[in-house]
C-alpha cells in the first residue's frame, strides 16, 4: 500500500470508470487494474464489484473510503508543512569574504544552503580579508568568511572552516637584484617584502619576522592578499600570502615558496555576531556546519 494507489482507489471511487481513472491518473487501465487488484489482495477483500460499463463499493471498499481519504490527505498537508519551514525561508543574506575564499571555500558553504533554501538571496561582497571582523561588528555585512584574528572580539561567533597554511614566495625567474640575495643563505634583512597591509595574515608575518630577528624591508603593504602574488611574479619582491591564495592565483606557476620557512598557519572560519546567530536566516546557514 502506498499513498499514489490509496489517491488511485479514491479516484475510482468517485469515477466510478476504470478507464476514466486511469487516463486521468496518467496510468494504464490494467496497471490501475493491478494496483486495485493487489489493494484488494493486502486487505483480502473485494472492494469494488465490476461490471462491464461501471464499478461499484462493496461495503469493505465503503469502509476504507474515508480511512483512505484521511491518510492521503494528512500526507498531503503534512507534505506542504515542511515545504514551508524550509522553503518560505527568505531574505537576504550579506556575506563578505576574500576573492580567493570565493573560489576555495564558498562553493562549500553555499552549494547545500542553496538548494535548501532557495528564496535566500545571497549579496555578496568581496575584499581584504583583514577588514572582515570589522564589517561583521559595524554591521555592514551579516557574516564573513575570516581569518581568526590573534584577540577575537567579544560577542562574536566564529565556526572554523579550515587551516590556511601560510607560505614565503620569490619569483620563480628573480630579477638579478633580488636574486643576489638569495642564493645560499637568504639575506632578509636586504629583500624586499611584500607583505599585507593589516590583518591576521600581516600578523603571522610579523611574529616571523620577530622570530628570525629579522628587521625587514617593506616594499609594498597590500590591501588584500592576492595582489601579493601578482607583485612576487612580476619580480617586484619576496611575499608572504596564505597558501590557497598561492594555488588560486592565476600566476601561480610564476612564483616558488621558500620551503625551508615556517609561519603560523591560519584558522578561517565563519563569523557573525553572537546576539544575532538565532536570526532565521542566520541559524539557517550556520546549522549546516
Ligand atoms: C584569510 C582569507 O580569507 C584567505 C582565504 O586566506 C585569503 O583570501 O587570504
Amino acid at each position: 500500500m502506498n499513498i499514489k494507489n490509496l489517491q488511485l482507489f479514491l479516484h475510482l471511487c468517485d469515477s466510478k470508470s476504470f478507464s476514466k481513472t486511469a487516463q486521468k491518473m496518467h496510468i494504464s487501465p490494467s496497471a490501475l487494474s493491478r494496483i486495485i487488484q493487489r489493494l484488494e489482495d493486502d486487505i483480502n477483500q473485494t472492494l469494488f464489484v465490476r461490471d462491464n460499463r461501471s464499478v461499484e463499493l462493496t461495503s469493505a471498499g465503503r469502509k476504507l473510503l474515508p480511512v483512505a481519504s484521511s491518510i492521503v490527505t494528512s500526507w498531503i498537508e503534512l507534505k506542504a508543512e515542511l515545504k514551508d519551514e524550509t522553503h518560505l525561508l527568505q531574505g537576504k543574506l550579506k556575506m563578505f569574504c576574500s576573492v580567493t575564499a570565493s573560489y576555495s571555500h564558498l562553493p562549500g558553504i553555499l552549494n547545500e544552503f542553496r538548494l535548501t533554501y532557495p528564496q535566500i538571496e545571497i549579496q555578496l561582497r568581496t575584499g581584504d580579508p583583514a577588514e572582515a571582523i570589522d564589517k561583521v561588528i559595524s554591521g555592514e555585512v551579516d557574516i564573513a568568511i575570516a581569518a581568526k584574528p590573534e584577540i577575537m572580539p567579544s560577542k562574536l561567533t566564529y565556526i572554523e572552516l579550515d587551516q590556511v597554511q601560510m607560505s614565503v614566495i620569490s619569483p620563480l625567474i628573480a630579477p638579478p637584484a633580488i636574486q643576489k640575495y638569495l642564493t645560499g643563505d637568504p639575506d632578509w634583512q636586504s629583500l624586499p617584502f611584500i607583505l599585507p597591509e593589516s590583518g591576521p595574515a600581516r600578523s603571522r608575518a610579523d611574529k616571523w619576522f620577530k622570530t628570525k630577528k629579522i628587521q625587514p624591508s617593506i616594499y609594498a603593504q597590500i590591501s588584500g592578499h592576492e595582489a601579493i602574488v601578482s607583485m612576487v611574479a612580476l619580480g617586484c619582491g619576496i611575499g608572504i600570502a596564505p597558501d590557497v591564495v598561492i594555488n588560486n592565483s592565476p600566476m601561480s606557476n610564476k612564483v616558488q615558496r621558500l620551503t625551508h620557512e615556517s609561519i603560523e598557519p591560519l584558522s578561517l572560519g565563519l563569523c557573525c555576531k553572537q546576539s544575532r546567530e538565532k536570526e532565521p536566516l542566520l541559524h539557517a546557514l550556520l546549522q549546516l556546519f
